[in-house]
């Protein structure tokens, strides 16, 4: 069977690496993944298109130059871009378009597919392949984001992504949800799979999702993604060889390009520690990973217990603010 990688390193590793990708980090990046097989390299703000705010985190180089870049360095992986509405507008599709982008990944909470009904629409009148992004899906049953995948389906999504954005679900909670969307989308579209390592389960959560029936499978070289990191990519490769998964990716390569090139642009290893534990226990998305180690500096309270705190609130993307408040609680509980 033919699983088609997406590499997300240089869009869920601008969490990790506070937003502050270079054009040569870009360029060295997408050289060595296209050189090893990678099929779909996403460029974009963590947060997706127009992202770079103060809210989110202001990027040291303009999206749409990172772009620009690895059009211009790719031979043969397509670049996708990321856009959450609301935070982007239509007007940054096209401008991605023009730069060269060829495929829209539209990412909305998991309950709110209607909301990227126009992006898709306008995606597909102008020729772009499109994606669309379930996030949180571990909040929801199956039954619920098969019905919200129905929604960007029919607006014209072509392959809609169970999004385990907090790292949450466990194997099993990850191919009920693949095979509810298999089954509602038929042949209307295909279904993805986006994982996060924050209970250590990214990989084989992965291929619990290709058995279900999923087609397409998200995962960053050397893990580079918010919270604990995404399903680490070249380990994806080497155990989808060892299934019998076809990728037509080198692992050899993509190992090199891991160890070489990618290791060095991150600012440390993305680890599986007790804040990225915590993320996964509770649900929490995992970009809320630096602003709650910001959050928890500035007022003096526990990293940890803010996290468990966010996920008691089912707190959503977009609600990043709501860490203060957390922090302002338990610094008040301290004081008392
Ligand atoms: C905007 C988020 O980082 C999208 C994503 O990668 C996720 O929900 O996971
Ligand atoms: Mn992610």
């Amino acid at each position: 069977m033919q699983l088609r990688l997406t590499d997300t390193s240089l869009r869920d590793g601008s969490h990790h690496k506070r937003h502050q990708f270079t054009v040569d980090d870009v360029r060295s990046i997408v050289g060595a993944l296209d050189d090893a097989g990678v099929p779909v390299i996403e460029v974009t703000h963590g947060d997706g298109l127009g992202g770079s705010s103060f809210t989110y985190g202001f990027s040291h180089t303009p999206e749409q130059e990172l772009i620009k870049t690895a059009v211009a360095t790719t031979r043969r992986a397509k670049i996708a871009v990321l856009m959450l509405p609301g935070v982007g507008v239509k007007d940054d599709i096209l401008v991605s378009q023009d730069n060269g982008a060829s495929i829209v990944r539209i990412a909305t909470h998991c309950t709110e597919a209607d909301v990227s009904v126009q992006h898709f629409q306008l995606a597909r009148e102008r020729g772009l392949e499109t994606v669309g992004f379930l996030m949180m899906a571990h909040s929801q049953p199956p039954e619920a984001l098969a019905r919200q995948a129905r929604i960007m389906a029919d607006a014209g999504c072509q392959c809609v992504y169970v999004v385990d954005s907090a790292g949450a679900l466990v194997l099993e909670q990850v191919s009920d949800r693949v095979a509810a969307l298999v089954a509602e989308l038929g042949d209307d579209a295909q279904v993805g799979f986006h994982g996060h390592e924050n209970l250590g389960l990214s990989v084989a959560n992965s291929v619990a999702a290709a058995r279900a029936g999923a087609q397409q499978i998200d995962g960053s070289v050397r893990g580079f993604g918010a919270g604990a990191g995404n399903t680490p990519l070249e380990a994806f490769v080497g155990v989808c060889d060892k299934l019998g998964f076809e990728t037509g990716v080198d692992f050899f390569k993509i190992v090199d390009a891991a160890e070489d090139v990618v290791r060095p642009v991150m600012p440390e290893e993305c680890l599986l520690d007790r804040m990225a534990l915590m993320m996964g226990y509770a649900g929490v998305y995992s970009s809320f990973l630096k602003h709650a180690y910001t959050q928890a500096k500035r007022y003096g309270v526990s990293g940890a217990e803010l996290l468990v705190r966010a996920g008691e609130r089912k707190l959503v993307g977009g609600q990043e603010d709501q860490l203060i408040d957390i922090a302002l609680e338990l610094s008040r509980e301290e004081v008392r």
